[in-house]
């Protein structure tokens, strides 16, 4: 378990990968939009993964139930504040929510920036209803190509006073980080910080390309670091955090040995690795369970579960 006298920290929670069934069925009665099954516990019974799924992108599919309800900004607005309240429920002190305006924008065509703003103002709302400091991430969701990323960043550009960095997402293994040098050099221009899916789905190369091509400073999953000793050496170097997700990881099948999770190895070298949530909405966990596998699956003793609460609260991108 962890320890209640550190901080509980997520630092790497989709609020688009966490539309539970419950609130899936609510906004889908009340938008009147039709969802494919009868009650609530069937429509669950499709969303949440049961076991694992065959690869990345088969997970990623779980996600589409719950934007097929993002009807207006209005049930973005709900989304963002419902991630808000759920998060507070789970006792996460602090945590960076991320998403994707256009995976969101996408099954109703919403405008783009209408829907940054509100996940903004429903984050905003959130905060001030739960007494959190919450804070966001904008989502470059790779899978749709170079074009629409560009319209992507514009939307999260617009916003980026209420934004802490920006991140890159979907499918890693066909849509590489060198195809988008452009955008992240904009948004670090712009004052944004830099986290990068890398090492989930390929291999090290990707993680190498997600430090040196677009300025990542955290890494998500990063399970193929453990094969690569430079690389190893210079994340341990430059500080650059490993965001660790076990039972996404599990269910993607990114690595599905979680007793023999690196982030065991990432822990021995020093790096400063954390623990998340991932897509809690489809995984059915919380962060408690997070760290209930790792301390019980992976066998994590109690310093090393403390320093992971250390190393999230150290890479925080809202220095506090
Ligand atoms: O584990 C993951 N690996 C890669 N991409 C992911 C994962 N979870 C969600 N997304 C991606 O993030 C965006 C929504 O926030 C979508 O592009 C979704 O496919
Ligand atoms: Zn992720």
């Amino acid at each position: 378990m962890y320890n209640k006298n550190f901080p509980l920290v997520d630092l790497h929670r989709h609020l688009d990968g966490n539309i539970p069934p419950k609130l899936i069925w609510q906004l889908a009665r009340e938008q009147l939009i039709n969802l494919p099954f009868t009650t609530e516990s069937e429509l669950a019974d499709h969303v949440f993964v049961k076991n694992k799924t065959s690869d990345l992108l088969s997970f990623l599919n779980k996600l589409e139930y719950g934007v097929s309800v993002l009807g207006s900004p209005e049930a973005c607005y709900r989304v963002a504040f419902e991630n808000v309240a759920m998060a507070k429920a789970e006792g996460i002190d602090y945590t960076e929510l991320r998403f994707s305006p256009f995976f969101m924008a996408r099954a109703f065509s919403l405008p783009l920036h209408a829907v940054v703003e509100a996940v903004v103002e429903g984050v905003k709302a959130g905060n001030a209803a739960h007494d959190t400091n919450y804070q966001l991430i904008g989502i470059l969701s790779r899978t749709f190509g170079v074009e629409s990323c560009h319209l992507e960043l514009a939307s999260i550009l617009a916003y980026s006073d209420h934004i802490v960095a920006l991140d890159l997402a979907g499918d890693e293994l066909n849509y590489p980080a060198h195809l988008y040098i452009e955008h992240f050099q904009a948004a670090r221009a712009a004052g944004l910080q830099v986290s990068v899916h890398a090492g989930e789905a390929a291999g090290p190369e990707s993680v190498w390309e997600a430090i040196e091509l677009l300025g990542a400073k955290r890494i998500g999953h990063g399970v193929a670091v453990a094969q690569d000793q430079k690389l190893i050496e210079y994340m341990l170097k430059h500080d650059i955090g490993i965001e660790s997700c076990l039972t996404s990881n599990y269910q993607t099948g990114a690595w599905v040995d979680t007793a023999n999770h690196p982030i065991k190895t990432f822990l021995e070298h020093g790096l400063s690795v954390s623990l998340n949530t991932d897509d809690p909405g489809i995984s059915n966990i919380d962060i408690k369970h997070e760290y209930s596998v790792a301390s019980k699956t992976v066998n994590l003793n109690e310093a090393q579960i403390q320093q992971i609460q250390l190393n999230g609260q150290a890479q925080q991108f809202l220095k506090t």
